[in-house]
């Protein structure tokens, strides 16, 4: 449980520290209000067992003159009052002290997710290569919750609980010392032991439950975002059964550490009310048979007894989830204090390209890859020129351009733009200069203005920008078509366009801040020849322009290039015109004849 609360204060900020102990401070005091609603009831039940007390020259007796009393009946009746004042009280501490603890959990929910979003989002590119992205996104909405309901709501009732059980523990050991630790001990042995005894399972469950979570969510990208492939396949029933194991052990989990948190509750009523019967017994053999001198302790011990009771076995409860939730917390953890690399420095200006590009001695390894993707590349592009990478499957074009774009840092060797060295430094400012359209478009469930301005806040899109990028993009002739032009929604991830607009909308979003260079990933790719055909113009347009690189595999997209460079193996194989490159022969031939596999 130590290892919980450690793994919990380190996930806090220095802000949500200082809050928690306002709201430890504010425990206590609920702790203190609970005792002094219990003690309330001792002079009250004194006066009952014995009338006499008010007269002398006893604390009581003090209250009845001070009160000017005239008889018994009507200083009972403002004793029960006042006990019930202090009660009510005591019950009012304790509702704010619940009530701050569950916005302190519920903020730190906030908290998480946020630095968890944060952390992911500043973790270079290289790191999301190891990761689903839906394990990610689950960490991130549903993990956060599970460990704030699971871990930190229980860890922060269990010491508000513990506050309260110990204050009132010690008070009643002043009361009566042989009976409240006889109780306290059975008690708080019976939890401890059972705690013990279920940690084991609580911890399988707790680990099952997380992998269960795990594969419901991809399960569920899974067929959500394959929708196509699902319908044309017939998998509906298929993922619906794969999607039912999971949930069900999820839920027969849940329910586990339902059942075994609630269960002690039971034996502890019976516990309880047996331990009053012998604590009675033990009082009435102490005084002598006298019921006058033992009802006030006996009253106290009840009162605290019924208000001991759920507090205990809240207790409990909230061990037996932290026990279960522990790996979620860990797991929280692990993202969480896991390093990220340099931040670049944020940028405001452009790096832009005036002369060249130059990639010079490049090489790069796959984390955990056998061998190099890229290696011993030396390239330049000069500006405003076109520039088509092409070769077979597997021949390192992707790696190439992810190192031009930024998002992967060669292990060797280094890409200058006009002659400045791309690092943390610049980098920021070089992807400013970039446009990048890729084989196929997210699109948001929003305008076609809203899709090119991508990113940007909706009062802040600039009209006159977008229509411009739509044009060089050929994208007017489509826009001009519709009745509310580039205002029109293109409805859930584009399913309203077709394959060519979605491609213009991608080369409006990559103009639409004006880059100097624009990088195509197999931006035709998925296109039929007469709408590859309308993309290409539009690359086409930008041609004197614009530097543009153009990763591809169909060799009809690069005819027109100043330059094609031919990858083979993770190396550059030749460089020249397309005529140039097809008297040469090799790869380009082979790939020009169809045959694969030369990489
Ligand atoms: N995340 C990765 N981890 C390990 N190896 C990788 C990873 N991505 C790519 N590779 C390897 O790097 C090499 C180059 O891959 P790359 O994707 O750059 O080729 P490509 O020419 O773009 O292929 P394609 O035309 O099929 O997209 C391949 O051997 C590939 O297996």
């Amino acid at each position: 449980m130590l290892a919980t609360y450690r793994r919990i204060f380190s996930l806090l900020s220095a802000r949500d520290r200082r809050n928690f102990l306002i709201l430890v401070a504010l425990m206590v005091a609920a702790g203190a209000a609970e005792v002094v609603g219990v003690a309330a009831i001792i002079p009250l039940f004194a006066v009952i067992a014995d009338p006499a007390a008010i007269s002398g020259d006893g604390m009581l007796a003090g209250l009845y003159e001070w009160g000017g009393f005239t008889d018994t009946r009507s200083f009972l009746g403002a004793l029960c009052l006042a006990v019930f004042t202090v009660l009510l009280l005591s019950v009012a501490v304790r509702i704010v002290t619940n009530y701050a603890s569950a916005r302190f959990s519920r903020g730190i929910v906030l908290t998480l997710s946020q630095s968890l979003l944060t952390k992911y989002l500043r973790n270079p590119y290289e790191w999301y290569l190891a990761r689903h992205s839906a394990d990610l996104a689950k960490s991130l909405l549903a993990e956060t919750k599970q460990v704030v309901n699971g871990s930190i709501t229980p860890a922060i009732k269990f010491i508000s609980d513990a506050i309260a059980t110990v204050t009132m523990v010690l008070f009643l050991v002043r009361l009566e010392p042989v009976g409240a630790v006889l109780t306290a001990g059975t008690v708080g042995g019976a939890f401890t032991f059972l705690y013990w005894w279920l940690r084991h399972r609580l911890d399988e469950i707790g680990k099952d439950r997380r992998h269960a979570n795990r594969e419901r969510f991809q399960i569920a990208q899974e067929a959500l975002g394959g929708i196509k492939d699902v319908k044309i396949l017939a998998l509906e029933e298929s993922y619906i059964r794969r999607f039912h194991g999971p949930s069900q052990r999820l839920a027969q989990h849940q329910a586990t550490m339902d059942i075994l948190g609630e269960v002690p509750r039971y034996g502890l009523e019976a516990l309880g009310f047996g331990g009053m019967l012998l604590f009675l017994f033990f009082l009435l053999s102490t005084s002598g048979g006298d019921p006058g001198a033992i009802l006030p302790i006996f009253g106290a011990f009840a009162l605290a007894g019924l208000r001991l009771l759920p507090t205990v076995q809240t207790l409990f409860r909230s061990s037996t989830q932290m026990r279960f939730n522990q790996t979620a917390l860990d797991a929280l953890f692990g993202d969480l204090s896991e390093a990220t690399g340099p931040s670049p420095r944020p940028a405001t200006v452009n790096l832009p390209l005036e002369r060249e590009l130059v990639l010079d001695g490049i090489a790069y390894n796959y984390p955990g890859a056998p061998a190099p993707s890229l290696e011993g590349i030396d390239l330049t592009i000069p500006a405003r020129t076109s520039c088509g990478i092409v070769g077979a499957t597997g021949a390192g074009k992707t790696t190439l351009v992810d190192i031009v774009l930024g998002l992967l840092v060669p292990h060797e060797g280094e890409l200058r733009v006009d002659g400045t060295k791309i690092d943390e430094t610049t980098l920021r400012a070089w992807q400013r200069s970039i446009g990048y359209v890729q084989q196929s478009i997210h699109l948001t469930d929003d305008t076609i203005a809203a899709n090119i301005a991508y990113g940007i806040a909706p009062d802040k899109i600039d009209e006159e920008r977008v229509a411009r990028a739509g044009r060089m993009a050929r994208l007017d002739e489509v826009v001009d078509a519709l009745p509310d032009g580039y205002r029109t929604t293109v409805g859930d991830r584009g399913l309203r366009l077709s394959g060519g607009q979605r491609q213009r909308i991608a080369i409006a979003r990559a103009l639409y801040r004006d880059p100097e260079v624009i990088v195509f990933d197999e931006a035709t790719s998925a296109l039929d020849t007469v709408t590859e055909q309308e993309v290409m113009d539009a690359i086409g347009a930008l041609r004197g322009e614009k530097t543009v690189v153009i990763v591809t595999h169909r060799l009809s997209t690069v005819t027109g290039c100043d330059q094609i460079v031919v990858m083979r193996g993770g190396r550059v194989e030749a460089t020249g015109r397309y005529d140039e490159l097809r008297r040469r022969g090799g790869t380009f031939e082979a790939l020009l004849t169809g045959i694969r596999g030369a990489a």
